[in-house]
């Protein structure tokens, strides 16, 4: 059986801030940046598995060396360990007595499980020759929540209930694949609305997407109230008043300033506020949610793991829930996160964009509809225009809607030549 022999950690770092891409109100300059891992086994026959967790540039480094900490209990243990029981192996691997302390299952210390734990699922997809969402939807009920651990959900959800949910969804399952394969996911773009971009860029932007096909868009908020008021203004005329808007305010205000904003926007008829305060304040995030409803409340891309996402659910706090594929401890923790929202139902619409973040995401909200919800009603999986370039096997988007990968894997393979460019401090971009 292949061991898990080696494992390589990068920093890579994307300079998205010398033209504003990806700027919101509370992070004005990110540089897109990816703690990225090649997992390697003891059987040279088999292809590497890679992995990445997302930061916005500083700190990356912490990333990078909280990931070599983390590796070192993959090394000498068998692949078919995880392969059999991937629940009982995350916890293992989320559980190091002292490991944990650094959290436990938040900060950088789950930022590195991500990578790590996704690496182990592109590997595992890769010697299957599957792309993962087919991989996954491939499996029984029983053996995708065998890949979960219900420590700290059974309160809301049970793997038995898990169980019986999904064999609800079984029936439908080959003719949603038929759907996908025939027409892609459902998707909305983030790229015109950065909060850096000029009026007439942000005009000019929604011209060309709507021409490539866009019909969905979210811009960002919360700087300056006259300044939200100017753009919206502007996204409407072009867009028209029919098509979905949504906004983005990044965590930047209280629950009060929150209410307030959102009701002086109201007007241009969002159809969800994203991360209007802490990502931490599901109280705040509830009050705001009745406060300004029809307008729906998502969260999710700093939300830190499944227990945190459960009690968003339990409170009412969310309309939306936006899982992150980094943020959350990889694929496992998302398989959780996406079968509580469908007991709660509450639609999935991943935070996408950054480097490497749609090439993951896609595959879950692909999951989310053939195997878990069975839905993409209200469902949008969030695009970005950038850094797709680097990737072996970058997204296809056709008419707004994410072609379903069909290359065995994660889909987060770097070319050799972007990890040599990009690597930090000492790559010829950085130099
Ligand atoms: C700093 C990131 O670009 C952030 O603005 C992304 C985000 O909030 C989103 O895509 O949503
Ligand atoms: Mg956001």
């Amino acid at each position: 059986m292949p061991k898990f022999s080696g494992i390589q950690a990068i920093d890579l770092r994307f300079p998205t801030s010398r033209l504003l891409d990806g700027s919101d109100a509370m992070n004005p300059d990110p540089d897109y940046s990816a703690a990225y891992v090649i997992l390697k086994t003891d059987d040279a026959a088999l292809p590497a598995g890679h992995g990445m967790t997302f930061t916005i540039g500083r700190g990356n480094e912490l990333c990078v060396a909280a990931i070599e900490s983390l590796g070192k209990l993959l090394i000498g243990r068998d692949l078919s360990e995880f392969t059999e029981a991937p629940g009982q192996f995350w916890r293992e691997l989320t559980g190091d007595s002292q490991l944990r302390w650094l959290g436990p299952e938040k900060g950088v210390i789950h930022l590195a499980t991500a990578a790590l734990v996704n690496a182990l699922w592109d590997l595992w997809a890769k010697i299957e020759q599957k792309p993962l969402w087919k991989l996954v939807t491939d499996f029984t009920p029983a053996q995708l929540v065998n890949c979960i651990d219900f420590r700290y959900l059974t309160d809301a959800l049970t793997p038995a209930e898990a169980i019986e949910r999904l064999e609800r969804k079984v029936a439908g399952k080959s003719a949603r694949v038929e759907q996908l394969l025939a027409t892609g996911y459902p998707a909305y773009t983030t790229s015109a609305g950065w909060l850096g971009y000029s009026d007439e860029k942000l005009r000019q932007l929604c011209r060309s997407n709507l021409a490539q096909g866009w019909e969905v868009f979210k811009v960002k908020v919360g700087r300056n109230l006259d300044d939200d008021l100017r753009r919206l203004t502007i996204i409407r005329e072009e867009i028209g008043p029919e098509r979905r808007l949504m906004i983005d305010a990044n965590q930047v205000w209280d629950v009060s300033t929150a209410i307030d904003w959102v009701r002086e926007l109201a007007k241009f008829h969002p159809w969800f506020i994203e991360e209007p305060t802490s990502p931490d304040d599901i109280l705040g995030h509830a009050a705001i949610a009745k406060a300004v409803h029809p307008i729906a409340v998502a969260t999710g891309e700093h939300c830190a793991n499944r227990v945190m996402f459960k009690q968003f659910l339990q409170a009412g706090a969310i309309g939306i829930c936006q899982i992150d594929s980094c943020r959350l401890g990889g694929v496992n923790e998302v398989l959780a996160v996406m079968l509580l929202a469908e007991k709660f139902g509450i639609p999935v619409c991943p935070h996408a964009g950054g480097v490497g973040l749609c090439e993951y995401v896609q595959h879950l909200s692909m999951i989310d509809f053939i195997a878990i919800s069975g839905s993409w009603e209200n469902r949008f999986c969030e695009h970005a225009d950038h850094l797709h370039e680097h990737f072996v096997h970058p997204i296809s988007m056709k008419n707004g809607r994410y072609q379903a990968p069909l290359a065995p894997g994660y889909s987060i393979e770097m070319l050799p030549e972007t990890i040599a460019a990009y690597r930090f401090p000492e790559g010829a971009i950085w130099a």
